[in-house]
């Protein structure tokens, strides 16, 4: 056991090549996954979370797709390095994925007993017997009922939330030391989805696995993270501890996205606006736009750099936290609609107000 993280994921650069121009979808992402620690990457749809995590184990479709640069060291290799064959040997093996949707990862014609076994033998050989066997084991672990009975039964006799169950047994095949989890119980309805993640939980103590967990629901950070990146267009905007946050979420971003938590202030405030585009993504800050807190200074220039937020390892990439800006003014309540109130745009391209 060493203490390198498992995953050091260094300015990783995802793009896809369209008709349009460049997509910038990942865009100088940078954060490690610890041995048995459980990071959620946080943020709106199109953020870039999907093909962060897709990077990873490169099951992103190649072209359009193309790891433009950065490097992503999984045990102590690049994985942007390796050949395809390589790779795969990760992939499914020491790195496993499971997705939103568990009716598409299932193939209806096959017995769910099959479809694990095939898991199984992907990276392992075992005899036809050992492998069932092993597969009923699977199936209990992950909690379904009568596992001996169920193991030749189809998919479409499970329900949603079993089916997922099936998923997370295949995706546990191997013993991977990373499971990748991308909104897994986003089609789940509540109950299930807290079922699912009790069990996901459970399963990361037993096989002492890493979770990198996707979500845009801070409801479910709260419940399964230890650390959290928040993403927005393509950009990391704040890493932290799950305590800090929740107690002390530093960018305007985080503190935007808490209010849309139901039940946080009595009162859901959305977040006004859109994401910007990623194929011709603005100058400075990504949020700029849509911030209450914005100045000139926000929109010129590239995305700040991570600085320290309240600790080491709490990190935002707000202006307001750089040298010879004050902090406080963005730890202060402003409404988020109808927000850029206090802002003057600026009227050439060195822009003017710099309170
Ligand atoms: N094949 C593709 N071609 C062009 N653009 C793409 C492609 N796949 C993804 N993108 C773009 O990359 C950006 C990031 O997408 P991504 O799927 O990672 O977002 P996400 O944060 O996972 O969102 P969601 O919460 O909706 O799953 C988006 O702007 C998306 O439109
Ligand atoms: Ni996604």
């Amino acid at each position: 056991m060493t203490d390198d993280p498992l995953l050091s994921v260094r300015d990783l650069h995802t793009v896809f090549h369209t008709d349009e121009g460049t997509v910038h979808a990942v865009d100088g992402v940078s954060f490690d996954v610890k041995r048995g620690e459980t990071v959620c990457i946080v943020g709106e749809s199109g953020s870039g979370k999907s093909v962060t995590t897709e990077s990873i184990t490169r099951i992103l479709k190649m072209p359009p797709g193309e790891i433009a640069s950065g490097e992503i060291i999984f045990d102590g290799q690049d994985v942007t390095a390796m050949s395809d064959k390589e790779i795969r040997q990760v992939r499914g093996g020491r790195i496993s994925h499971i997705f939103q949707n568990p009716q598409s990862a299932l193939n209806p014609v096959y017995t769910v007993g099959a479809q694990i076994r095939e898991a199984i033998n992907t990276h392992q050989d075992l005899s036809k017997t050992a492998a069932r066997e092993r597969s009923i084991e699977l199936l209990d672990e992950v909690g379904i009922p009568e596992a001996a009975a169920r193991i030749d039964d189809y998919p479409h006799e499970f329900s949603g939330g079993m089916k997922q169950r099936v998923i997370i047994a295949m995706a546990l095949a191997c013993e991977p030391d990373l499971l990748i989890a991308d909104e897994p119980t986003t089609a789940l309805d509540v109950t299930i989805e807290s079922q699912i993640l009790d069990l996901l939980m459970d399963l990361q103590e037993e096989f002492d696995m890493s979770i990198i967990f996707v979500t845009h629901d801070l409801g479910v950070v709260a419940e399964v993270a230890d650390r959290v990146i928040v993403m927005y267009a393509g950009k990391v905007m704040e890493r932290a501890g799950v305590y800090d946050l929740f107690d002390n979420p530093a960018h305007p971003y985080t503190r935007a996205l808490l209010k849309c938590l139901p039940g946080s202030s009595g009162t859901i405030e959305p977040i006004g606006g859109t994401l910007p585009s990623v194929l011709n993504p603005p100058d400075g800050c990504r949020f700029a736009d849509r911030c209450p807190y914005a100045i000139d200074d926000c929109t010129v220039g590239d995305q700040p750099d991570l600085v320290p937020a309240t600790t080491g390892e709490h990190t935002v990439s707000c202006l307001y936290y750089h040298d010879g800006y004050d902090e406080s003014v963005v730890l202060e309540e402003r409404p988020q609609n109808g927000a850029n109130a206090t802002r003057s745009r600026p009227v050439s391209g060195t822009g003017g107000d710099r309170r």
